[in-house]
C-alpha cells in the first residue's frame, strides 16, 4: 500500500546558543510523518519534543537541516511566505488554549478564516457553525472565553484550529490544563478527528493521551531513539494499549 508523506525532514537541528555555549537540542532528525496518522512524540523532559513540533509546523525555524510540509520546503521561507503557509496548511492546539478574551467562542474560530484570501466571510461563518457543533459547544458559540470551562475552551480551540481546513494538527499537551475527565473528552474528539481522516501530531508525557496513537515517536536527547505502531483506537482496547506503551517506554528507559 503507498503511504503519502506529510512532512519529511533531513538532518534537522536545531541549537540555542547560552552564554556562549551551543545546546544542540535537535540533532540531525530524519523523521517521515505518514498521511491519516495520529503520530504521538514522546520523550523524557528536555528531550526536544516542544522544539520538534516548533520547527516541523514552521513555527520557529531549524539551525540547519530540511524540512518539507504537505509539499513546501518551509526552511527556505522568508517569515511571511511562512505565516501564509501557515494559515493555510497547519493548525494549532497548545495546552494554554490562548484564545482571545475579548472575542466570542465564535469570534475566536472565525478569525484565521477571515485573513484566508480566497473565503467569503458567509463561508466562514458556515464552517465555524459547523465545527462549534462538531467539537460541542456549538450553544457556547457566543460566550467569551471566561464565560465556559476550560474543556470548552479546549474544544473552540479544536474548532479554531480547524477553520482553514489544514492538512496537520499540531498540539502540544492539549490535556495538560484539565481535569482527567475533561481532558478524556477533549482527546475523545481529536481520536475522532483522526478516525475522520485528519492528520494529528501532538506531544505529550501523559500514557492516557498516547492511547490515541496510531504511531508512537521517542526522542531522546534531541534524537530519534525508536518508535511503535498501533491499530486505530478503540475505548475497549484501551488499557492494554496502556500497557503496551508503557513497556515500550519503560524499554526506551522513560
Ligand atoms: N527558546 C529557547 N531558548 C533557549 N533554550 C531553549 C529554548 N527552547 C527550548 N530550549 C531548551 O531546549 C531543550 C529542549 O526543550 P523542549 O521544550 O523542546 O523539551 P521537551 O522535551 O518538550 O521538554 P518538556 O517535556 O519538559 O516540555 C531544553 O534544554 C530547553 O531549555
Amino acid at each position: 500500500m503507498y503511504i503519502m508523506v506529510i512532512i519529511k525532514t533531513k538532518n534537522l537541528s536545531k541549537s540555542f546558543a547560552n552564554g556562549g555555549i551551543q545546546n544542540h537540542v535537535l540533532r540531525n532528525i530524519d523523521l517521515e510523518i505518514y498521511d491519516k496518522d495520529f503520530t504521538v512524540i514522546m520523550g523524557n523532559s528536555g528531550s526536544g519534543k516542544s522544539t520538534l513540533l516548533y520547527a516541523l509546523s514552521g513555527m520557529d525555524r531549524p539551525t540547519f537541516g530540511e524540512i518539507m510540509l504537505n509539499g513546501h520546503a518551509i526552511e527556505k521561507m522568508k517569515e511571511k511566505e511562512l505565516a501564509v503557509m501557515r494559515r493555510a496548511n497547519v493548525g494549532f492546539v497548545f495546552q494554554q488554549m490562548h484564545l482571545v478574551s475579548n472575542l466570542t467562542l465564535f469570534e475566536n474560530v472565525c478569525v484565521s478564516g477571515y485573513l484566508m484570501k480566497n473565503r467569503k466571510p458567509k463561508e466562514v461563518h458556515d464552517q465555524a457553525e459547523e465545527l462549534l457543533k462538531r467539537v460541542g459547544v456549538f450553544n457556547e458559540k457566543d460566550r467569551l472565553p471566561s464565560r465556559v470551562s476550560g474543556g470548552q475552551c479546549q474544544r473552540a480551540a479544536i474548532a479554531r484550529a480547524l477553520i482553514n481546513s489544514p492538512k496537520m494538527i499540531f498540539t502540544d499537551e492539549p490535556t495538560g490544563a484539565l481535569n482527567s475527565k475533561i481532558g478524556r473528552q477533549v482527546l475523545n474528539v481529536l481520536t475522532e478527528l483522526n478516525q475522520e481522516g485528519q492528520n494529528i501530531l501532538m506531544v505529550t508525557h501523559d500514557v492516557k493521551a498516547a492511547t490515541r496513537a496510531t504511531r508512537i515517536i521517542y526522542l531522546h536527547d534531541g534524537q530519534i531513539n525508536g518508535e511503535m505502531t498501533l491499530e486505530p483506537y478503540t475505548p475497549e482496547q484501551e488499557k492494554n494499549r496502556e500497557r503496551q506503551i508503557l513497556a515500550f517506554l519503560e524499554a526506551k528507559g522513560w
